[in-house]
């Protein structure tokens, strides 16, 4: 699988000029059919600010996560696994458009004496997607292929571990179940030992 393409960047303003049409016109609607009046002080800027947070939370359309994985430095190591663990992220689930929050563990393995990434660069790739509408499954893929796009490691995974608010508190309102999903690239894939060795690593 490649990497997610990145859209055309749609400029925060454009959005911010929209949030005063259509867009807040059907939350007013909304608003009105819950028997709320959408006019009232209380709610008068609410259709505004959902739209304006809704924006901020899928910033990651206008990122590319090749703009952060493209910085790299020649580093003195022994071509053993990097890995970040426990980098906090927030995402929206595609299908409610509710937070799901969690961790990510990240690892790659570079071939011996070849460049490395900014340690920064892979919380900052977990969040290029993150922050997007999602699903647990293909963010943790997402990570993965983007590592191994741009900077053609031994192997990549990822790991996340997160809450879903759909899952929480509406729906099945199961509160403190956690889902997991891992995606495994190059020799943490083929080789169980080595696999082995990351969740040591990880652990
Ligand atoms: N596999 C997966 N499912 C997700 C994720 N986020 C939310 N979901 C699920 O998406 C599904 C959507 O199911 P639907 O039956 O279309 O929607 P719904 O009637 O709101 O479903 P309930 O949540 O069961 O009330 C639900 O089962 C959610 O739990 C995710 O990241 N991965
Ligand atoms: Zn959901």
């Amino acid at each position: 699988m490649s990497t997610a393409p990145t859209r055309t960047p749609t400029a925060p303003a454009d959005l911010a000029t929209a949030a005063a049409g259509a867009y807040a016109d059907g939350l007013r609607a909304w608003l009105t059919a819950r028997g709320l009046d959408p006019d009232s002080p209380a709610l008068v800027d609410t259709p505004a600010r959902v739209l304006r947070a809704l924006t901020e939370m899928t910033a990651g359309y206008d990122e590319d996560p090749a703009v952060h994985l493209a910085r790299t430095f020649p580093v003195d190591h022994d071509g053993g696994p990097i890995v970040v663990t426990g980098v906090p992220f927030t995402a929206l689930c595609e299908h409610h458009m509710l937070p799901f929050t969690g961790h990510a563990d990240i690892a790659y393995q570079p071939a011996p004496g070849a460049p490395v990434a900014g340690l920064s660069k892979l919380p900052r790739v977990l969040d290029v997607y993150a922050r997007r509408l999602q699903t647990q499954e293909q963010l943790t893929r997402q990570v993965t292929a983007a590592l191994d796009a741009h900077l053609s490691p031994l192997g990549s995974a990822c790991i996340i571990r997160s809450e879903h608010g759909c899952l929480a508190h509406r729906g099945a309102r199961k509160p403190g179940s956690v889902m997991v999903t891992a995606s495994y690239t190059g020799r943490f894939q083929q080789d169980p030992e080595a696999r082995a060795e990351l969740h040591r690593l990880m652990s």
